[in-house]
């Protein structure tokens, strides 16, 4: 049987998944952690206006000289309007109000002496301030017009500040694609459960849910169902209903109850453009994809480790790119002991950092079996090694994928 090679399927989940990419136009509160679909750029300058740094007095720098006292013609506060400041006068002002026209800096209120503060009071200072002194210029931040957030970044609270206080009340983001996940084994149990005979607890959900989640998907929902004849089919027609995209896990591979690729490999049970076989890869060998209402299903084995190669190897990338996310960036690695590797098959093995200058050095965690969930916890990278090479030794540079964190 001719396996399909790691990176044909790659690219046939991301030509599959790219038509469902979409630009939303949303107020920036609701924006944190989605990915601009375009620059977004100032409507106002910032400061706005010239405004007051200090509690304190506006003045004319020239009027003031020490003990020189300068009668005080109004009280400015943030939010209100100033009147233009006459020659051989002082405005008191506050922080963040209007610097009134004419004046050129402000005195802290520490280093002023008002005498009969209010109506018809005087003010003296010790000295006269610099031109400019405490005086927060209109546009010093940012002029109007000029961009405040490029196209493609994923908003932190830091850009939702810069937006709103730019006055930028909506952004155009890519939507997060609507996911739903359903998994498949009439043994599986919730973890909550006491297990009955033959049971295992059910892992695989948590697991999808989270990677989709932490790769710019939002799960609308997740769904686990039994081997048996048609509660697949229910489910996946109440999924294909409201998700953008479906994940599945098991029921792909060669025994007498695959209810995954008994529906969706069958093109007379109404899937479209439907794929079923087998990778050149290990784990995530038996592998899926279709369109179901015309709403693309990925179907991932069952094993648990299988899950998370095959989310990461073959879904992650597309997912991102789909919620304007860029690739996770790929790196090459040494591992530190000598390890086999059965050829045929690109392996992904489990490794951990081990430490190196430049060239990351791993050490390899466990063995290759699909069903080691509890051993790939340790890992926190994926270690790929050619179908052809059967024997990594440390002087050796391989790729290396680094887990979802
Ligand atoms: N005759 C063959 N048998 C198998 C082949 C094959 O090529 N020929 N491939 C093997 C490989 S490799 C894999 S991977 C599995 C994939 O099988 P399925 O996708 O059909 O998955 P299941 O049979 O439903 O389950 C496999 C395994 O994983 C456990 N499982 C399933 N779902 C969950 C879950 N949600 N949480 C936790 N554990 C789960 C399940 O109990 C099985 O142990 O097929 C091999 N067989
Ligand atoms: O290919 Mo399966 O995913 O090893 O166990």
């Amino acid at each position: 049987m001719s396996r399909r090679p790691v990176v044909e399927h790659r690219s046939a989940i991301a030509a599959l998944l790219r038509p469902i990419a979409a630009v939303d136009q949303i107020d920036v509160g609701d924006a944190y952690g989605l990915v601009t679909a375009r620059t977004a750029t100032a409507t106002t300058a910032l400061p706005v206006f010239d405004n007051s740094q200090m509690d304190g007095f506006a003045v004319r720098a020239a009027d003031v000289a020490e003990g020189v006292a300068l009668p005080v013609v109004q009280r400015v506060f943030a939010g209100s309007a100033a009147d233009p400041l006459p020659r051989g006068t002082a405005s008191a002002i506050m922080t963040g109000a209007p610097v009134p026209q004419g004046a050129d800096a402000v005195i802290p209120v520490e280093e002023s002496h008002e005498v009969a503060a209010g109506e018809g009071s005087t003010v003296t200072f010790d000295a006269r301030p610099s031109v400019g002194a405490f005086v927060r210029r209109a546009g010093s931040d940012i002029a109007a017009g000029e961009v405040i957030v490029e196209s493609g970044t994923t908003l932190a609270p830091r850009h939702l500040g810069a937006l709103a206080a730019a006055g930028v009340a909506a952004v155009s983001v890519w939507r997060r694609p609507d996911v739903a996940i359903i998994v498949t084994g009439s043994e599986l149990a919730p973890p909550s459960a006491s297990l009955r005979p033959g049971q295992i607890y059910e892992s695989n959900s948590v697991a999808l849910a989270a990677l989709a989640a932490s790769h710019g998907a939002k799960v609308v929902s997740v769904a686990v169902v039994g081997d048996g004849p048609g509660e697949f089919r229910e489910r996946l027609d109440e999924a294909t209903r409201s998700a953008d995209v479906v994940l599945t896990s098991g029921g792909v591979s060669a025994g007498e109850r695959e209810p995954v690729r008994d529906l969706l490999a069958d093109s007379s049970a109404g899937a479209t453009e439907s794929w079923f076989g087998a990778l050149a890869m290990q784990p995530g060998g038996p592998q899926g994809l279709s369109r179901w209402q015309g709403v693309p299903v990925i179907s991932l084995p069952g094993n648990p480790v299988s899950v998370l190669v095959s989310f990461e190897v073959l879904v992650r990338d597309a997912l991102r790119a789909v919620a304007g996310l860029p690739a996770v960036a790929g790196e090459r690695c040494r591992v530190v002991s000598p390890t086999t590797s059965p050829p045929g098959k690109t392996q992904f093995l489990r490794g951990r950092r081990a430490g190196g200058d430049g060239v990351p050095r791993v050490e390899i965690v466990g063995g290759p079996g699909s069903h080691l969930i509890a051993t790939a916890a340790r890992a926190d990278v994926l270690v790929e090694v050619d179908a052809a090479v059967t024997e990594l030794t440390p002087d050796m540079e391989v790729p290396l994928w680094p887990l979802t964190p």
